[in-house]
C-alpha cells in the first residue's frame, strides 16, 4: 500500500506524499522562503525547523534552495525523511497543520540561484530532426553525436522562474530571397521541451565523475522550456553554436521533483551504438520514464516521453567534468529537446510544423508555424512513483508579450 498522508490529497494531485518537492515562495507580504508541497498545500518549512531541528531553520529560511542543496546528499534524505515522517504520521499533525498553506495564496519565485546552466541534445530523434531541417543535404547527425552528449554553455542570468512574459527577441537573421541579413523582432518564435536536472553537490576543481556517481551531485529535477529564436540561430550559429537566439529567456517550473522521488521512475538506460568510450559507461546508470505534455493555449500538441532520450543524466556529467571542468550548487543542466520517432512527441515547433511549412492545425479553425503574440506555452509531466500513482512536476508556462 502506498503511504499516505493526513493533509487530504485531492485524487490525481501531482503532489502526493511520495512527491514532496521543494520551493522557495511568499505568502502575505512576507520575504520569500523555502516550501515543500503536500496536495494543495505549501508547508512552510522554516518555521517547522525551528522549533524541531534548529540546524535547518536558517537553511529554510532564506530566499534560495542552494544553501539546502550544498549540504549534499545524506541532508537531503534526512530532511525528506523527516517530512515524510511529519505528514504520514498524524501525531504530528496539531504542530503541522498550522504551518499549512493554501498553494492558491502563496507566490512561486525562482526556486534556486542558477550558477552555471548548460543545455545538452539528448535526444537521438530531435538531433536528427533538427540536422534535416537546418542542414538539408547533410548527414542529419553530426559524426560526433554517437560518441558524446554534445552540448552548450548557455546563459544563467536568463533563466527564469514559470510565469515570466516571454519578450518576443530581436535579432539579426536572413529572410528569404536577401542575400543581406535584416535586424527585427524574431519572425520564428518556439519553445523546447526539456528537463532540467540541478546541481546540489560541488565537486573540485579537476576531480571527474563517473556516470554512476550522478545521484550524489543531482538535487532534484525541474522542467525546462528553451525559449528559441529559430531565424536568428540559422544565422549564428556556424561555427560557435547558439548565442543570442537562445539567452533571451529560458523557463523553468518553480518545483524542484527531488531525484529521490523519482526513484521509482528509474529506467535501465537506453541502448548505445557504438558503445561509448569507457568514461562514458557506467554499471548503475538510469534514465527516467517521465512523460511530458506541452499545450499551446490550453491545446495539447506533444506528448514527449523521457524514456527516449538516448544520453542519461549521468553520462551527461560524466561527460561535463571529464575535462576537468566543476560542477557548483546551482548548476542547471538541461538535457535538450525531448523529442520521440513520430509527431504525437515531438519537442518544438521547428519539428512540429517542419520549421513552419507544415502549420499545425489547432481547434477552431485555428493554425501555428511558429509562435504568435499572445500565444501561451506550458509544459507539464509526470512520473510513475509505484502503486499505480503517479507524481506530478506542476508546470513551466510562459505567454508571448511583443516586441
Ligand atoms: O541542430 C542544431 O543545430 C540545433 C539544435 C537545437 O536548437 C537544439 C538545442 O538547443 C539543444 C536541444 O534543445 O536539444
Ligand atoms: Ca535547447
Ligand atoms: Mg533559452
Amino acid at each position: 500500500m502506498a503511504a499516505k498522508s493526513w493533509v487530504p490529497v485531492p485524487d490525481g494531485s501531482p503532489f502526493p506524499v511520495q512527491n514532496l518537492p521543494y520551493c522557495v515562495f511568499s505568502y502575505a507580504g512576507e520575504d520569500p522562503r523555502v516550501g515543500v508541497a503536500i496536495g494543495s498545500y505549501v508547508l512552510d518549512l522554516a518555521p517547522l525547523a525551528a522549533s524541531e531541528w534548529a540546524d535547518f531553520a536558517s537553511v529554510f529560511a532564506g530566499p534560495s534552495l542552494n544553501p539546502f542543496m550544498a549540504l549534499g546528499r545524506r541532508a537531503w534524505h534526512a530532511v525528506r525523511h523527516w517530512l515524510t515522517e511529519r505528514l504520514t504520521d498524524e501525531s504530528h499533525r496539531d504542530l503541522v497543520e498550522p504551518l499549512l498553506i493554501p498553494m492558491d495564496q502563496v507566490r512561486l519565485h525562482m526556486p534556486f540561484t542558477v550558477a552555471d546552466f548548460v543545455d545538452f541534445f539528448a535526444s537521438e530523434h530531435h538531433a536528427t530532426n533538427m540536422g534535416r531541417l537546418i542542414r538539408p543535404g547533410e548527414q542529419p547527425l553530426t559524426p560526433n553525436w554517437r560518441h558524446l552528449p554534445i552540448a552548450y554553455h548557455s546563459r544563467a542570468g536568463s533563466v527564469a522562474v514559470s510565469g515570466t512574459p516571454v519578450r518576443r527577441p530581436s535579432g539579426q537573421y536572413r529572410v528569404p530571397g536577401r542575400a543581406e541579413p535584416v535586424f527585427g523582432p524574431t519572425e520564428r518564435l518556439d519553445f523546447e521541451a526539456e528537463v532540467g536536472f540541478v546541481i546540489g553537490t560541488p565537486t573540485t576543481p579537476g576531480q571527474r565523475l563517473s556516470v554512476d556517481d550522478a545521484r550524489d551531485h543531482i538535487f532534484g529535477v525541474v522542467l525546462v522550456n528553451d525559449w528559441s529564436a529559430r531565424d536568428i540561430q540559422a544565422w549564428e550559429y556556424r561555427p560557435l553554436g547558439p548565442f543570442n537566439s537562445k539567452s533571451f529567456l529560458t523557463s523553468i517550473s518553480p518545483w524542484v521533483i527531488p531525484l529521490d522521488a523519482l526513484e521509482p521512475a528509474m529506467i535501465p538506460p537506453p541502448a548505445q551504438d557504438p558503445e561509448p568510450l569507457p568514461y562514458l559507461r557506467g554499471s548503475h546508470d538510469f534514465g527516467l520514464d517521465l512523460s511530458l505534455r506541452v499545450e499551446l493555449n490550453g491545446e495539447v500538441i506533444s506528448r514527449p516521453r523521457y524514456a527516449r532520450m538516448y544520453w542519461t543524466p549521468g553520462q551527461m556529467l560524466a561527460h561535463l567534468t571529464s575535462c576537468g571542468a566543476t560542477l557548483r550548487t546551482g548548476d542547471l543542466v538541461a538535457s535538450g529537446t525531448v523529442s520521440g520517432p513520430d509527431a504525437t512527441e515531438w519537442g518544438c515547433l521547428a519539428e512540429l510544423t517542419v520549421d513552419g511549412t507544415e502549420p499545425l492545425k489547432l481547434a477552431g479553425g485555428a493554425t501555428r508555424s511558429y509562435l504568435e503574440d499572445g500565444d501561451q506555452v506550458t509544459i507539464s509531466a509526470t512520473a510513475p512513483v509505484g502503486d499505480g500513482l503517479t507524481l506530478g512536476f506542476g508546470e513551466v508556462t510562459g505567454r508571448v508579450d511583443p516586441a
